[in-house]
């Protein structure tokens, strides 16, 4: 017999989904309206008639709002909450019941019948334990709460399936049923079962830097896109989304990261690969003749903190020596502008370019000028003005950016004899920069030649950040000084060993600049089974020395496959393979090969056309290099020839290989004709299904 609780629930379940019904109805009869106004405004602004443009860009910004609440309200229509939570607000004295889903619902416009995820109070269903504890409010003061039951619902097509109620454990076999489903090719959205230490990041303050560490599968990228959702709805007054930038290795991942934003809510925000954001932030500096590349041999240098240090210096040397400050004196006027209210005036301003410290000083010799001539004649106030005009004017030394680029370069290499920077200097000479000789003009340009401050970007946001070295990121902080940074990354990941971050120690220096930064930890995986992760877990010890061990969510699959056949018969294998897998309806496959050549290769055998695969993230079969397969995952992976040849035992191959198995949702399959790279020597707990 079903119990008077569960009825209620029913009955909650069933008003609440006629109020959503309601809802469609009423804004699909909005959205009619609002697009035929939208139409006839077009042709009047074609026809050039009166104010109509302004009338346009307003009518399309109610259009965009209303189909915004109608995208949310037919998606509530399938869940409109997951969870709900019972308390007494001790601060305003009175008895609460909110229902918490993935967007905010209102019945006549006003009466809220299910709170976003996003709003204040949700952060209770997150964080807080049953009996006293608060909520903090933007802005204002915490309210103070007397929790008494947290539910969390299990409801699909509008049916619910059943609820559990109290504490977090409780929603774990929520958890793994969710973990469970195949994926699409579209970054999901974990609104309903967002775990403590993922949401304390999500939430945390907008002013500050942010670094994790993640484990692979942790949620690295998925809290990223939370936490944007978040702080754009809460901090509406603060933040423009065009003022957010998320930034991502390659076109791969940033196509995937941009398919899970509408359904966080999140539109119009930037995003960029790392090698893009220099010459965007650079402007017109960054003349259309410069090229990016990939890395030369000496990124191995130039990648790393004491680098990009040292050219700091060399700018700053420079600046000092281009300024060369003492008392400005005149044989009329005496002391124009004093050594001392110089130094004072650098102490106001210590981020000021070169460029815009001279313009600044010249300002002040004018004014002062004008101060001291005060009973001159007109001529002689003219002479004196035109002598002092340029002051401070270092472009006659016609400095250009690669120009003093190349002169640090060379300069370094005088210092110290073991350091040959010939084919960074052969291929800067031409223009063409890798991305850390990119960074590199961007300091010259925010040292030298900078002409206003930058203020495009207040939050970036980085994914798989351990792929650069910490030179990108130095130069980021320096070129957008007042903008906070979130960066997300696994060290056990780094597939450019030499040049990205093996450890998070330098960059830590690199960022953070206040005690209000932080640095998390995420160690739990939600991505793998558990036999997946164990076999990556053996990878991991040889990639990083056992640094960050994973904490798989209990979630039994099928046991990897190791699949051994003679070299002819090996493309065979794959074919078969594939068959299998296919058969088993899973949504994504990808081969995994080691090298771009051999995934072209296996894709012509496959029949798949070549550009595919390249810059896009879809269902069905993919052939990729490992290296573009960072920050994806697949229901089904297949490994293809995980032999010595292919990852050596060495940390650099590890971790490639430890990216590999880790994408792996489901099933995981190894096929090779030779002997398996001694790096999974002693992996255990695999099989052969296939023969
Ligand atoms: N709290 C959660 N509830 C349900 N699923 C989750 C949760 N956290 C993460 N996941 C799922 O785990 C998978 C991995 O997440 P994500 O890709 O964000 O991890 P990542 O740390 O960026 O991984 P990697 O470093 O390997 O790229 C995704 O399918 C995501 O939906």
């Amino acid at each position: 017999m079903m119990n008077q609780d569960y009825q209620e629930e029913l009955l909650h379940l069933e008003s609440c989904l006629s109020v959503i019904q309601e809802n469609i109805r009423l804004y699909e009869a909005r959205e009619q309206a609002s697009r035929k106004e939208v139409t006839a405004l077009f042709q009047a602004v074609r026809k050039g008639e009166g104010d109509s443009y302004g009338q346009l860009v307003a009518s399309q910004n109610i259009l965009e709002h209303v189909q915004n609440t109608l995208r949310k309200n037919r998606s509530a229509l399938h869940q409109p909450y997951f969870g709900r939570i019972f308390y007494d607000d001790l601060t305003y004295e009175a008895s609460e019941c909110c229902y918490i889903g993935k967007n905010g619902i209102s019945k006549n416009q006003t009466d809220v019948i299910v709170v976003d995820w996003r709003a204040p109070v949700a952060n209770v269903y997150y964080e807080n334990s049953l009996g006293n504890g608060h909520y903090a409010v933007p802005g204002s003061s915490d309210v103070e709460i007397d929790l008494h039951q947290k539910r969390t619902y299990d409801i699909s097509d509008g049916t619910l399936h059943g609820y559990y109620d109290d504490d977090i454990a409780a929603n774990d076999d929520l958890l793994v049923k969710y973990l469970s489903q195949n994926k699409d090719a579209v970054l999901g959205d974990i609104i309903a079962t967002i775990q403590k230490e993922q949401n304390t990041i999500i939430r945390d303050l907008p002013s500050k830097n942010i670094i994790v560490q993640g484990v692979a599968g942790s949620g690295k990228t998925t809290v990223a896109l939370h936490r944007i959702s978040y702080l754009l709805y809460n901090y509406e007054d603060l933040y423009k989304p065009s003022e957010f930038c998320i930034i991502g290795s390659s076109d791969m991942l940033l196509h995937y990261i941009r398919s899970g934003l509408p359904e966080l809510d999140v539109h119009h925000i930037h995003e960029m690969r790392m090698d893009e954001i220099f010459p965007y932030l650079m402007e017109k500096a960054w003349k259309k003749q410069y090229q990016i590349v990939p890395d030369y041999p000496e990124a191995e240098i130039k990648s790393h903190l004491p680098f990009i240090r040292a050219l700091d210096r060399f700018l700053t040397e420079l600046t000092e020596e281009a300024l060369n400050l003492s008392d400005i004196t005149d044989p009329d006027l005496g002391v124009v502008l004093s050594l001392e209210s110089m130094l004072e005036a650098r102490s106001y301003h210590p981020e000021d370019s070169l460029y815009q410290f001279e313009k600044h000083l010249n300002e002040r010799i004018l004014s002062r000028l004008k101060f001291l001539c005060t009973e001159r004649s007109s001529d002689f106030k003219k002479a004196k003005r035109q002598a002092f005009r340029k002051y401070f004017d270092s472009s006659v030394h016609k400095w250009t950016v690669p120009g003093l680029y190349l002169a640090f370069l060379t300069e370094l290499e005088e210092q110290d004899s073991s350091l040959d920077f010939s084919a960074t200097k052969a291929g800067v000479s031409k223009g063409k920069t890798d991305v850390y000789d990119a960074a590199a003009f961007g300091l010259i340009y925010r040292r030298i030649f900078q002409k206003q401050d930058q203020d495009v970007f207040s939050q970036i946001f980085i994914d798989e950040a351990q792929d650069f070295g910490e030179t990108v990121y130095y130069v980021l902080k320096q070129m957008l000084h007042d903008c906070y940074f979130t960066i997300m990354g696994d060290v056990s990941q780094n597939i450019r060993y030499e040049t990205g971050m093996n450890d998070w120690e330098q960059l830590k220096e690199a960022m953070f600049d206040s005690p209000k930064d932080s640095f998390y930890l995420l160690l739990k995986s939600y991505r793998n089974t558990i036999e997946i992760s164990r076999f990556a877990g053996q990878v991991l010890q040889r990639a990083s020395q056992g640094g960050y061990q994973i904490d798989p969510v209990i979630r039994h699959g099928q046991p990897v496959s190791i699949l051994q056949a003679e070299p002819s018969g090996l493309f065979y294998q794959l074919q078969e393979t594939l068959r299998h897998v296919r058969e088993k309806k899973f949504e994504t496959i990808a081969v995994i090969c080691r090298t771009p050549e051999e995934a072209a290769e296996l894709k012509s055998g496959l029949g798949i056309p070549l550009e595919e695969d390249d810059n896009s993230f879809h269902n069905g079969v993919m052939v990729l290099p490992v290296s573009l397969t960072k920050g994806l995952e697949f229901d089904c992976v297949i490994l293809w020839k995980p032999d010595e040849d292919h990852y050596q035992d060495h940390p650099k191959d590890a971790k490639l290989l430890y990216v590999a198995i880790t994408r792996a949702l489901h099933e995981l399959y190894l096929l090779t004709d030779r002997p398996l790279t001694p790096l999974l020597l002693t992996s255990t707990g695999s099989e052969s299904v296939l023969k």
